[in-house]
């Protein structure tokens, strides 16, 4: 539980402030690290340099605007710097937050004076964090993200785009100071070259500053898909019991053996490793598969301590305040002698750094721990997590991109029975869970556009 911790140590603030130049991945980074910190519970929120300076009315400017020859220019953008900083300032108060990440350029040595100085007048420690890149190809494909996503030039087409903002690169250039352990010595910085080729770290100071840097050194952009399962139905699922380590039904090795034509179909000719509880259920359910296999402990099915092995109808029965209080909140409840979904996030996070830095993973899981993992991918809040319905025998393909996570679901047409139970009840319903697999279909373009 030691995020919680320092989730409510009201001493400790932090503003990440992202440096480099333009196209550097910066936006990635800061959403990567904003989806990771409050997947711990930590209050973090992001403030884009970019969006102020719109709300001062500079739309769509071109890249005339990014010349710091320009005074009247330099000013307007430094005025949008400074709103933003106001509004960063503010929800500390307001919202008692823990982490802000400043997404902006701060290129320049000066500019980073400014902000240590502005922060100290505030009790938040200031910490950089530098994207330096010279892959061409990575700068490209920024870019080419870039051009087609924000609105600032939606008006062009995209070889003008192109144009333009390289322009605009190249003003960046001219003042563009890199950090350097003789002239920054003194300040918190991280600097990633080329993403995490290498990792330069200077001068951190607190645990959860820690947390952020060893993050951000595992974050890789390869292009690669995670494939999520949860295990096929098993005896225990037949007879709405919950917890356990039975063994599948015969439609549950049925799902088994349609795993792998699955996998066949939808990725052929490529390399998976596949993670696997250490329950039978998800061992049976990989069995048919021929690629490397890993167990983790960490992927155990949440623990219902006392209640394990009972169905829900028993445990109302015979711990009605406890079933009340778990419907009530569910991601904090903790079975007696068990697990509380906050638990298995926090037994989760190895599993998620592993998989940031892994290539092409088919996880065979349990319901509870593909609802985290999924709500890790998919910025899922608490509340909704623990009632997402993540169907029996439905592969999910997802796709980190640069702006988000493409999710597919690709259903095996081999019946299950639905082991979803819906707030105030103790009964498992077939009826709800096609609704909700929509809302997890839904939500795939609601993060996509959440840029
Ligand atoms: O948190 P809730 O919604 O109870 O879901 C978790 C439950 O899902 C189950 C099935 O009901 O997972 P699993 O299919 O892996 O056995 C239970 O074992 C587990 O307790």
């Amino acid at each position: 539980m030691g995020f919680r911790i320092i989730a409510n140590d009201q001493d400790v603030r932090i503003c990440v402030f992202m440096v480099g130049l333009p196209a550097r991945g910066k936006s990635f980074i800061s959403q990567k690290i904003v989806r990771y910190l409050s997947w711990l519970s930590i209050k973090v929120k992001c403030f884009n340099v970019g969006s102020f300076r719109r709300q001062l009315g500079i739309t769509q400017p071109d890249a005339e605007f990014f010349n710091f020859a320009n005074q009247e220019y330099v000013n307007i953008r430094r005025q949008s710097v400074i709103n933003t900083m106001e509004s960063m300032f503010q929800w500390f108060e307001d919202e008692n937050g823990t982490v802000a990440i400043l997404d902006g350029t701060s290129i320049t040595c000066e500019r980073r004076t400014w902000l240590v100085e502005e922060c100290e007048k505030h009790n938040i420690q200031p910490m950089f964090l530098e994207s330096w890149s010279d892959n061409e190809d990575l700068i490209m494909e920024n870019v080419k993200e870039i051009n087609t996503k924000s609105p600032d030039y939606a008006h062009l087409d995209v070889a003008s785009a192109t144009r333009d903002f390289m322009k605009k690169i190249e003003y960046y250039e001219k003042v563009y100071e890199t950090f350097d352990s003789e002239k920054d010595g003194h300040l918190t910085y991280v600097k990633m070259v080329n993403v995490s080729d290498e990792v330069i770290i200077n001068k951190i100071e607190t645990y959860l500053q820690s947390r952020i840097v060893f993050y951000v050194m595992n974050i890789r952009i390869k292009p690669r898909c995670i494939w999520l399962s949860r295990h096929g139905e098993s005896i225990y699922n037949v007879e709405q019991k919950i917890g356990g380590d039975s063994i599948l039904s015969e439609r549950g090795l049925a799902y088994a053996r349609k795993l792998k034509d699955m996998i066949e179909e939808n990725a052929p000719g490529e390399t998976l490793t596949v993670w696997t509880s250490t329950l039978k259920r998800t061992q049976e359910t990989a069995q048919f598969l021929s690629f490397k296999k890993l167990q983790w402990k960490a992927l155990d099915e949440l623990d219902a301590g006392v209640c394990d092995g009972m169905t829900y109808e028993e445990i109302e029965a015979k711990y009605p305040e406890d079933f009340k209080a778990r419907d009530a909140d569910k991601y904090e409840y903790r079975y007696r002698g068990g697990e509380s979904y906050r638990d298995v996030v926090i037994r989760l996070e190895p599993v998620i750094m592993e998989l940031e830095r892994q290539e092409n993973i088919l996880i065979i899981t349990h319901q509870a721990v593909l609802r985290c993992i999924y709500a890790y991918f998919m910025n899922v809040p608490q509340e909704e997590s623990p009632w997402m319905a993540i169907p029996l025998h439905t592969l999910m393909k997802l796709e980190p991109k640069a702006y988000g996570t493409k999710v597919t679901a690709l259903k095996a047409n081999i019946p299950a029975v639905s082991t979803y139970k819906e707030k105030g009840t103790s009964q498992v319903g077939e009826n709800t869970k096609e609704s909700q697999l929509h809302n997890i279909l839904r939500r795939d373009s609601e993060v996509a556009l959440s840029r």
